[in-house]
């Protein structure tokens, strides 16, 4: 089944005909619909109070916490979805991989996976293991309404990118030099990846998600002959295994606009891009039926209001000619961001595109 579908035999949602959700199925919208990645978070005061002496992991596993993150942009920046908050990294902490987040560096693996007796490290992800995520998600839809609550994951290439480095790179040298010299190894822990990612997904759709994204924040790093030999199959098979719920399946990375295309082929029905590539281009190397989300630079947002309009109304102007248009960042609010610089955007684009 198509996004394009309301799920059959299902009744539509209360979320069915949201701004977000239309636009993402590329039809007529009241005004381009708004969120922003990493929209909950350290940008809020509100978040550091709630989250004060709790570790990042902790907090993700605690539904009522959970659920209040998540609202709190919601309800300061009036954006058009929810992003649930947790982690790409919550999964395989949840099947037992010792790992944690540390504040200002990001996932940090005790022992790296770097050859075949480390992939036992990975095993398969059940319902059982995340009934916070069941949970935090039923109390969420609950109180969002006709707002949609969008799932995530994190791909395999940048989830392996974190296991097999051990922690945040700007080289992937360990990752790349398994790909090239084990491509065996490398196919099968990709694989494991992709199953454990499917079935994150699937708990969040089952508990009631309108859309999930699945970030591929890394693989920039790669050339589009390497994406396609290496990385490709294993993103298309966690798309292949959401694609009966009928979701709009957003497939977003940075720096990959050559492998735009690869990443709509992939399987997504909405392709995010980052500022690098404008939204006219990335559409013609994208090619038809999909939507687009993006592109506005998080850092304009430091710029002041006046720079911040006229930045958003090029993102505008170049998504004038799309089927379907999810205004958001090219990559997550960075922690210093003025929160009211983006009430003030969200408002922007609303006002601007009201038709
Ligand atoms: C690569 C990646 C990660 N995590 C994520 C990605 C993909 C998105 C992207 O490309 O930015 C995804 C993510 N992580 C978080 C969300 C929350 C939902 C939202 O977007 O609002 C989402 C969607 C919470 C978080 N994830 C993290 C925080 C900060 C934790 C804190 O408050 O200390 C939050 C709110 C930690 C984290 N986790 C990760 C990093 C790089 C960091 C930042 C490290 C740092 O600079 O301190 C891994």
């Amino acid at each position: 089944m198509s996004a394009n579908e309301s799920p059959a035999g299902r009744p539509p949602t209360a979320t069915y005909d949201s701004p977000f959700l239309k636009a993402c199925r590329r039809e007529p919208v009241p005004h381009t619909p708004v969120w922003f990645m990493r929209q909950a978070g350290r940008s809020l005061p509100e978040y550091h109070k709630v989250r004060a002496g709790i570790p990042m992991l902790e907090s993700c596993t605690r539904p009522e916490l959970v659920a209040e993150i998540t609202l709190q942009p919601v309800r300061r920046h009036h954006v058009d979805a929810a992003i649930y908050y947790s982690d790409i990294v919550v999964p395989l902490k949840a099947i037992g991989v010792d790992l944690d987040i540390k504040p200002g560096v990001g996932p940090v693996v005790e022992k790296p996976i770097r050859t075949r007796a480390d992939l036992a490290q990975l095993r398969d992800l059940t319902p059982e293991d995340i009934s916070y995520v069941t949970e935090a998600v039923g109390l969420l839809t609950a109180e969002l309404g006709a707002t949609p609550l969008i799932g995530f994951a994190g791909a395999p290439f940048t989830l392996a990118s974190y296991l097999v480095e051990g922690g945040p790179s700007r080289t992937y040298e360990n990752a790349k030099a398994m790909m090239y010299g084990d491509p065996e190894l490398w196919a099968d822990l990709l694989d494991r990846l992709a199953d454990i990612t499917a079935a994150f997904l699937k708990v969040q759709i089952e508990a009631g998600a309108s859309a999930v994204q699945l970030f591929d924040s890394w693989a920039g790093a790669l050339s589009p002959a390497d994406y396609r030999r290496s990385v490709m199959s294993a993103s298309a098979k966690v798309f292949d295994a959401v694609a009966g719920y009928g979701v709009p399946r957003i497939h977003f990375g940075v720096g990959t606009g050559e492998l735009l295309g690869l990443m709509g082929e992939a399987g997504a029905d909405v392709v995010g891009v980052d500022w690098r590539v404008p939204l006219d281009e990335a559409a013609r190397r994208i090619g038809p039926g999909k939507a687009l989300q993006g592109n506005f630079d998080p850092t304009v947002l430091f710029a002041g209001t006046e720079v911040v309009e006229t930045k958003a109304r090029e993102v505008l102007d170049a998504a004038a000619g799309l089927e379907g248009h999810v205004f958001n960042l090219g990559h997550g609010v960075m922690p210093k961001t003025d929160p009211d610089a983006l009430t003030r955007l969200a408002e922007y684009v609303h006002t601007r595109t009201a038709r």
